[in-house]
């Protein structure tokens, strides 16, 4: 039986990460999260790319110019979706999963979902570095995961 799984080393590899700045009392936690993650897995700095744009429906875009590029071995996405008066939090939640979901399977680039969707704003402190940990860490760690299964198979 021959099993694969992904080392998580990071190492020589190259990341962009994505970062919506709407919440961005969040989204800084989460890419501080990030960093530390892939910081700690041997990442060196020189081999990180952090790009901010306007919300996080405006990640998958982004996202696939960066996958596409070829310049990185896993591309994370963080952002902080909560939750409004209006049907407006559905719609963009549901466009940039399905994106970021396509950006991945189109390119062959893990494109890793960090994004937090959130019924209110202490569900998202809580998943920014608090009590539920830091989801942009868990990001990080996915993408290193990802990005050394699919160059070992
Ligand atoms: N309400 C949230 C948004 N909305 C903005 C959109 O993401 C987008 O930037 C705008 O519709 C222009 O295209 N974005 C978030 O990241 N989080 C939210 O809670
Ligand atoms: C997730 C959103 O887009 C949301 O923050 C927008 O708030 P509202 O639905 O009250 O316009």
């Amino acid at each position: 039986m021959k099993t694969y799984e992904g080392q998580l080393v990071a190492t020589g590899l190259r990341f962009g990460i994505i970062v919506g700045r709407f919440n961005e009392f969040i989204t800084n936690k989460l890419l501080g999260g990030a960093l530390d993650g892939l910081k700690r897995h041997g990442a060196s700095e020189e081999d990180i790319t952090v790009v901010w744009v306007p919300g996080a429906f405006e990640i998958p875009l982004t996202a696939q110019k960066m996958a596409g590029s070829g310049k990185y071995d896993a591309v994370i996405c963080l952002g902080t979706v909560i939750r409004g008066g209006t049907t407006h939090y559905d719609y963009v939640c549901a466009e940039v999963s399905k994106g970021v979901a396509h950006v991945g399977m189109a390119t062959g680039v893990p494109t890793i979902f960090g994004v937090l969707t959130t019924e209110n704003i202490e569900q998202a402190i809580e998943r920014a570095g608090t009590k539920a940990g830091n989801k942009g860490f868990d990001a990080a760690l996915s993408a290193i995961e990802m990005a050394n299964l699919l160059k070992s198979m």
